[in-house]
């Protein structure tokens, strides 16, 4: 049967609003018969707000409640950023499409526009990312780190209030919500590795409604699903989340992807990071044997020695 309306299941920020509506443009300008509806729906991560994501501790915390619209047939489609996504879906959903990546760097935002190498002890970084804490500390081990919580414009308005200095951020975001002017540096992702993902916009979709699937597969964009295929494959590997400091990033070239990861300890002494080229067509495995490179040389002990914690 042919799909009159799709609706799409969302978080209410505006960030997943935008992307939302961003996925909503897509199928309307490939199927202008369609009606596209927005469904907005809360999810646990965005009700607590005031405790360090590594901190809850729980996977799909931005996805779950909306995962759950999608299996009860509430919605047709889900849409997140592909780096909260989970790296195992619950049964009966799928990955439908992806679109165009964004920018997959960290951004530094500094009040008074400082870059990170001006940046030292005395003053405040704020973010919760384990990840973005570990680059930070091996780029500068004297620098003082503060957890952050919200979304992308409640950070922003927290660092103009005083919270601190200076903060990272996904660039991707700032530009999606029109905020580029905070950006006063992209972060090279050799010196906070940006987390898989990063800059992917995923829809989600059941595995069994091949009428919404086909309509998906019209607006996926296939070197943004390579990537997110080698990154994911490098996370599940790594078993890795947001409770750990892991992240990695991809560059395609021709059929070729080059991928480069890295594992650390919380406070940054301990960092790993490997890479690993494999062919397009074979990322996911690309991404699996840069994962296996990294838990040889004991990525899986700093990661046991973390999760203990
Ligand atoms: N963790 C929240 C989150 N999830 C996705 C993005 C940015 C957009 C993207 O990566 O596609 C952000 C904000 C941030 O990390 O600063």
């Amino acid at each position: 049967m042919n799909k009159k309306t799709i609706k799409i299941g969302t978080r209410g920020s505006q960030l997943a609003l935008f992307q939302a509506k961003l996925t909503q443009k897509e199928l309307h300008e490939k199927f202008p018969k369609i009606t596209v509806e927005i469904v907005v729906i809360k999810t646990k991560g965005d009700k607590i707000l005031d405790v360090a994501l590594s901190k809850i501790g729980d996977k799909g915390l931005f996805t779950k409640e909306i995962e759950n619209a999608l299996l009860a047939n509430e919605v047709d489609i889900a849409v997140h950023s592909l780096k909260d996504l989970p790296t195992t879906l619950p049964e009966g959903l799928t990955l439908g499409a992806v679109l165009k990546r964004g920018e997959f760097r960290d951004a530094l935002v500094s009040k008074d526009g400082r870059k990170l190498n001006e940046l030292t002890e005395n003053d405040v970084i704020a973010t919760s990312s384990l990840r973005r804490k570990a680059g930070l500390l091996r780029f500068n081990k004297n620098f003082n780190i503060i957890d952050i919580r919200g979304n992308v414009n409640t950070r922003i308005q927290k660092m103009e209030e005083g919270y601190c200095d200076a903060m990272i951020m996904a660039a991707a975001g700032l530009q999606r919500l029109d905020l580029d002017k905070y950006i006063t540096e992209i972060v090279h992702p050799e010196t906070i590795i940006p987390a898989a993902s990063q800059g992917i916009i995923a829809i989600e979709s059941r595995a069994d409604d091949a009428a919404t699937n086909e309509l998906l597969a019209a607006i996926n964009h296939v070197p943004s699903w390579n990537a997110g295929e080698a990154e994911r494959g490098f996370l599940r590997a790594i078993e890795g989340g947001c409770q750990v400091p892991v992240g990695c990033y991809s560059q395609i070239n021709g059929d070729t992807i080059t991928l480069t990861g890295f594992v650390a300890s919380v406070d940054g002494t301990a960092f790993l990071t490997e890479t690993e080229t494999g062919l397009v067509s074979n990322s996911r495995a690309t991404g699996e044997k840069l994962a296996q490179k990294l838990i040889e040389r004991g990525a899986a002990k700093i990661l046991d020695g973390i999760r203990k914690q």
